[in-house]
């Protein structure tokens, strides 16, 4: 019988409202089970379950992804069939790619499950998302985290942990990077997607490499500066030095990889180049993305960026890239290569490297 060991964090999936006002209720573990029993296509599985915390996702920390594996591991969660963490939307790409990092080289499926409204109510896809999660892990048993979340079309898509954007305002979708999640449940089975971006079914399956660092002794730094450009950004107003001296700074960029690099009296402080010549100054790297893996074309803004030395983070989203950045500072000395480590160092597919012809 598959043995399921269910992680409850709190979010809208383990909420109720009482007088419009949605808040975390207790119970949440047993009432998901009880309704899951019950419902249409259950298993027969077991289930053992465990509270690390309970909270609105918005209100997570770094230091809960650490306390969420540390009471993975002590409930012997490695040694079940899967994990099934449930979660609120609004933090739910950052837990999944902190997940996928510190659990990257996991031999069981590890799903994260979250609902657009508390199980309660009538519209609730929790359920059906959690339902869809015990099939993946029954059906597929592939190693890795992933996250399943039905789209608006009434999809059962499963996301790579590591490709999840963070939700659309306004129609609260979830999309992967590329624009395709890894498959769908369809009548109880996995089926993959053959896009050009997605890993094989194969590739997934591969056992991966163990980074031993990671897997002993994780820490996330809260000392990472995320700076997100809009027109007229006076880049003097970001702070390098002081009590709150970034380890690195990473910088989004538009959707074309580009940033603004204006030139000219007065458009000094609006330019990127303004912080990347204070960053070299006081030895800081300066990351940008999202950028492609295979643009074989750049506008000459970002030719000037790249040239004035900010690191590209190749073909990873840039909620990836933010969690592993606080990965890389928070668990590397300052004597590790963290620059070369974070742009060689591919984990859990994170790193797209999408192939010009799709698949047969
Ligand atoms: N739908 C949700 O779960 C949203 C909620 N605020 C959360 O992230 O916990």
């Amino acid at each position: 019988m598959t043995h399921i060991l269910l992680a409850v964090t709190g979010g809208t999936i383990g909420s109720h409202t009482d007088n419009g006002i949605t808040a975390v209720s207790s119970g949440a573990a047993s009432g998901l089970l009880e309704r899951y029993r019950v419902c249409k296509g259950a298993r027969n599985v077991r289930f053992d379950s465990i509270t690390p915390f309970s909270m609105l996702s918005e209100n997570l920390l770094p230091t809960d992804w650490l306390a969420l594996r540390q009471a993975i591991i002590e409930a012997g969660g490695l040694e079940r069939d899967g994990i099934i963490v449930t979660h609120g939307t609004d933090t739910l790409p950052f837990t999944a790619a902190a997940l996928s990092y510190l659990f990257h080289d996991v031999s069981i499926p590890i799903v994260l499950v979250a609902s657009n409204s508390p199980l309660h109510e009538p519209r609730s896809a929790g359920l059906a998302n959690f339902r869809h999660a015990v099939d993946f892990v029954a059906d597929s048993q592939l190693p890795g985290v992933y996250v399943s979340f039905a789209d608006a079309a009434g999809r059962a898509c499963i996301h790579l942990g590591t490709r999840l954007h963070e939700s659309a305002p306004f129609t609260d979708e979830f999309v992967s990077a590329y624009g395709v999640p890894l498959g769908v449940m369809d009548k109880r089975k996995f089926r993959p997607f053959r896009a050009a971006a997605n890993p094989t079914f194969a590739e997934l399956r591969l056992p991966r490499i163990r980074h031993v660092r990671i897997a002993e002794q994780p820490g996330f730094s809260d000392a990472i500066r995320f700076v997100k450009p809009y027109p007229g950004l006076d880049y003097r107003s970001v702070s390098l030095d002081g009590p709150h001296k970034p380890h690195a700074v990473l910088h989004q960029l538009y959707h074309s990889a580009t940033a603004c690099m204006r030139a000219g009296v007065g458009s000094a402080r609006y330019a990127l180049l303004e912080l990347l010549e204070r960053c070299r100054a006081a030895d800081i790297p300066l990351f940008v993305c999202p950028v492609k893996s295979d643009a074989d074309s750049a506008y000459e803004t970002n030719a000037q960026l790249l040239e004035a030395g900010a690191v590209p983070l190749r073909g990873i989203t840039t909620e990836a890239a933010l969690v592993k950045l606080m990965l890389a500072y928070g668990t590397y000395s300052a004597s590790h290569d963290i620059v070369r480590w974070l742009t060689t160092t591919p984990l859990f597919f994170d790193t797209m490297q999408p192939r010009k012809e799709e698949r047969p």
